[in-house]
């Protein structure tokens, strides 16, 4: 299916870019940003373009917001003034830290989060959430983003993995929904009763749509008038019946498949959304998602609807379709697109065949080089299972999270690895975007990703937020196609340990197609195990039976009265 078509089809596109709307907009951004050369030439602009001589009432809006600024900037005499005040200081920054912008009428970036209550008048308790959870300093995503979503700019974020993309687009979509809500902009005619939810979050997980929720709820905690929810089962059932109206919540957090049933039970409105984000971007816009994508977006049918889309990887033809469905979008790129975070030392391991792999995870923990906490990705749930096996069977401190296991048990597994008592998590791709463990010290890939995107991922659950962390990635030779994506990714971050001279020099790229086939067809692996195959065979059997036995036993038990507990928690309403 053609991409372009699949998502533009019927959803909401500004096809009209200098239309006025768009232009109202970005000059209310140039007002807002005081930058008086821009101003003038709106001016002279309109002089020119008021055929219809009602210049006035333009006139009268500039005013009124200029007004708003002046009012804004009221009572911030006891901060310093902005660390970033030109277009010289502006680059200096960007230079900095490597980010590139893109775009019409770039705002000046922030210098610290304290620049944000000058400029945009940012609400104090909103300050003192980030403070106390210890962001004192936006990251080089922050500085771009916030005033970028604060001046409604469509964004196309590109970030390190544990960059701090989160924070970038939840900080001004609290903000910008703040000043919507507050009694002096229902004044200027936004009607603020009943005007249904303000913001749209949509992530490719479950895990992840509830860390972002969890991370919003930290930091609106004390913000008045906002009401998160995250879009879990309980909550769904209850505005599926009616129980609860949508229009209670002015930011909801979810994944795509839960919130389209409920738009085609005419259970949720999504028509007043202003802002709509969708992370891990360049997974929503591949082939089994794009189509989930495009339906939200045709529901989102407010003709001031923001788009933003954010990854740390962020491929050409994500770009493309995502252009085609945005109005004036700024682009920032940290770093390099589809780039390993630099804080994570790479390696690369031959291990000959499976059973090579086994031997080397072994010596791995015999010789200390094994540093918990750590994460093993594998290509497959049967594997990730196989692998469960061998590990526990050697008393590895080890669980494992892939598809087939229920909501509660990857709950209960990721807790338990949170709070530090599980010291190793075997998973699959299900965990390889997004989800932040902060003190992650190792990723092992025990498979070969199928891509430099899985890749970057992957590995990128260590690293985060500015601390080091280490990768490893094991490969036989089935493996040499897909190792050359991984050896490309190394080189570029300049992190090539274990990785043999002729890989390294003598590599012909692989074409689109190839990549394309080793995406689609996973690579044949051997069997993971060192047991002869009648005692793995009978190992499975006494496991089977002690797994349908729980399974009995907990279908007779009533519901589990705190997982219910925690579920209703997920829409939370401050
Ligand atoms: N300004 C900041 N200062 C310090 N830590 C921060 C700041 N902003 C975010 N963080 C922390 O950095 C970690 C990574 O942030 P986040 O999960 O948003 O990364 P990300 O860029 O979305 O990564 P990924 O691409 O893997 O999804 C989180 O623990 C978050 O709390």
């Amino acid at each position: 299916m053609d991409l372009f078509r699949a998502l533009t089809r019927g959803a909401s596109l500004d096809k009209s870019k200098s239309g006025s709307g768009s232009f109202t907009k970005a000059t209310s951004a140039q007002i807002r940003g005081q930058q008086g050369k821009q101003k003038a030439l709106k001016e002279e602009v309109e002089k020119e373009i008021d055929f219809f001589h009602d210049h006035k009432i333009e006139k009268h809006t500039a005013d009124e917001l200029e007004d708003e600024t002046k009012d804004k900037n009221e009572g911030q005499d006891d901060l310093p003034p902005p660390k970033i005040q030109t277009e010289e200081d502006a680059s200096k920054l960007r230079k900095k830290y490597g980010i590139k912008t893109s775009g019409e009428d770039l705002p000046l970036p922030i210098g610290s989060f304290e620049d944000l209550v000058t400029r945009f008048k940012l609400n104090r308790t909103l300050l003192d959430n980030l403070l106390k959870e210890g962001f004192t300093e936006p990251t080089p995503i922050q500085c771009e983003a916030i005033p970028a979503a604060m001046y409604d700019r469509d964004i196309i974020g590109c970030a390190p993995t544990g960059s701090g993309k989160t924070l970038a687009f939840l900080i001004p979509l609290v903000q910008s929904l703040l000043d919507f809500i507050s009694p002096k902009n229902s004044v200027k005619g936004k009607s603020t009763k009943g005007s249904g939810i303000y913001g749209l979050v949509v992530s490719p997980t479950k895990e992840l749509a509830y860390q972002i929720f969890s991370e919003l709820s930290k930091i609106v905690n004390g913000v008045p008038g906002i009401k998160v929810a995250y879009l879990n089962k309980s909550l769904a059932a209850k505005l599926r019946n009616k129980v609860i109206q949508s229009s209670k919540f002015n930011i909801i957090i979810t994944t795509p498949l839960r919130l389209i049933s409920l738009v085609e039970d005419d259970a949720i409105d999504l028509s007043h959304i202003h802002h709509i984000v969708l992370d891990e971007a360049d997974k929503m816009f591949e082939s089994n998602f794009v189509e989930q994508t495009d339906r939200i977006l045709t529901a989102c049918t407010n003709p001031h609807l923001r788009r933003s889309i954010f990854s740390a990887t962020i491929t050409s033809s994500v770009e493309e379709i995502a252009q085609s469905v945005m109005t004036y979008p700024e682009r920032i790129i940290v770093g390099h697109k589809e780039a390993a975070n630099t804080n994570i030392e790479q390696k690369l391991v031959f291990c000959g065949d499976e059973h090579g792999k086994l031997i080397a995870i072994r010596n791995m923990i015999q010789q200390g080089e094994f540093k918990p906490p750590v994460i093993i990705f594998l290509q497959s749930i049967p594997r990730a299972k196989a692998l469960f096996h061998e590990l526990i069977y050697d008393g590895l401190n080890v669980d494992v999270i892939h598809a087939e296991r229920t909501q509660v048990q990857r709950e209960k597994v990721l807790e338990k690895f949170k709070r530090g008592e599980l010291w190793c998590l075997i998973c699959t791709d299900v965990l390889a975007r997004g989800i932040d463990f902060k003190g992650i010290n190792m990723v092992i890939n025990y498979d070969v990703p199928n891509s430099a995107q899985a890749y970057v991922h992957r590995i990128g659950r260590t690293g985060r937020a500015g601390r080091i962390g280490r990768a490893v990635t094991f490969y036989t030779k089935v493996d040499m196609d897909l190792v050359k994506t991984v050896v490309n990714v190394m080189k570029q971050s300049g992190s090539v340990e274990g990785v043999p001279k002729w890989l390294r020099e003598g590599m012909p790229k692989l074409s689109k197609k190839k990549k394309h086939e080793l995406k689609r067809n996973p690579v044949k692996r051997g069997r993971i195990s060192t047991v002869p195959n009648i005692d793995s065979r009978k190992r499975k059997k006494r496991r089977d039976m002690i797994d349908g036995s729980k399974r009995r036993e907990l279908l007779n038990k009533p519901k589990n009265r705190k997982l219910q507990d925690n579920d209703d928690q997920a829409a939370n309403i401050n």
